[in-house]
């Protein structure tokens, strides 16, 4: 038996449809255009490849997509005096400041300075806050997106083991405060987990967020288990190009889970899908209208 390959390419496919229809109307019934800006500091490939997706994804959705390219040697000053001119701008419902930042930049300096209202990647303290004690928030993209993959194939995820590897602030963390509000029983293991293998082989619903590729092995992995792989790692190939693998080795998994997502086509897509449905919720809820 091998694994149901979970398609995260076309779940925000759909999901994207959704946000436009949503954006339509908020145009034809408020005559309000939500606008998204990124914000990308320094050069790297990878993340430049992201924003223009978004950006892309942005304006096929019906909204604004506001980009600020900086270069690498951008002050924390200047970076900071950009996003409070995003937070005074009525034209900016959503600001996203992409991350890693160069090296002399303070994150989460960056991140306090960016009004919550507009946090679409709920990054901020008081989105993470508001999170973990069930306040409404906006919530992180990549969390919303593995819960909506993992639900299509558990229509109810109540009761059910979930094993989360990492805890990073943008994903291990609140993916697992988004279980535990599904009535998961959530354990988050990390790189200090005694026996990592064995507290995997527990889970039901196996979320891999570690960022080292191909870590999580076959054998690692209850038979039958869902497992949603959050990892994007280009890894070099023999050929002398590159490959863009998971978290999970994924040729063995597939032989071993109920249900996988690959990489590419799984969590990535439906990261950009969340933001845009993230940029429409809170527009919404600046302008005084109810979520849809
Ligand atoms: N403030 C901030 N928010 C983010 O959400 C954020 C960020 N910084 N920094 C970088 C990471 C990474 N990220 C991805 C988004 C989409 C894909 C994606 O669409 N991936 C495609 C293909 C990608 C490819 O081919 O390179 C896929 O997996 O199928 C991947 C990764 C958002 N991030
Ligand atoms: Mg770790």
């Amino acid at each position: 038996m091998t694994a149901r390959i979970i398609d995260g390419k076309a779940t925000a496919a759909s999901l994207r449809e959704d946000v436009a229809a949503a954006v339509a109307r908020l145009k034809s019934e408020h005559g309000i255009t939500p606008g998204l800006a990124v914000v990308l500091v320094g050069e790297d490939p990878a993340s430049a490849v992201y924003v223009r997706n978004k950006g892309r994804q942005t304006v096929e959705a019906g909204m604004n997509s506001y980009e600020h390219k900086l270069d690498a040697g951008t002050s924390q000053d200047e970076l900071l005096d950009l996003v409070a001119k995003l937070n005074a701008d009525p034209a900016v419902n959503g600001i996203l400041v992409q991350l890693p930042l160069p090296g002399h930049i303070d994150t989460s300096a960056v991140i306090a300075t960016i009004d919550p209202a507009k946090d679409v990647d709920g990054f901020h303290v008081v989105n993470a806050g508001r999170l973990a004690t069930g306040l409404p928030a906006l919530v992180p993209c990549t969390p919303v997106g593995c819960v909506i993959l993992a639900r299509q194939v558990h229509s109810d995820l109540s009761g059910m083991e979930a094993v989360v590897v990492g805890r990073s602030n943008i994903v291990g963390k609140p993916v697992a405060q988004l279980l535990l509000n599904e009535n998961c029983t959530v354990t988050i293991a990390h790189s200090r987990t005694r026996d990592l293998p064995e507290v995997c082989r527990r889970a039901d619903l196996l979320i891999a967020a570690v960022g080292r590729p191909e870590m999580i092995r076959g054998d690692w992995i209850r038979p039958g288990a869902t497992v949603i792989d959050v990892g994007i790692n280009r890894i070099p190939t023999d050929e002398g190009k590159t490959r863009l693998v998971g978290d999970v080795a994924f040729d063995e998994a597939v032989e071993v889970a109920g249900a996988i997502t690959p990489v590419p086509g799984g969590v990535g897509p439906m990261t950009i899908a969340c933001l845009l449905r993230s940029t429409v919720e809170a527009t919404r809820r600046q302008n005084g209208l109810e979520p849809v």
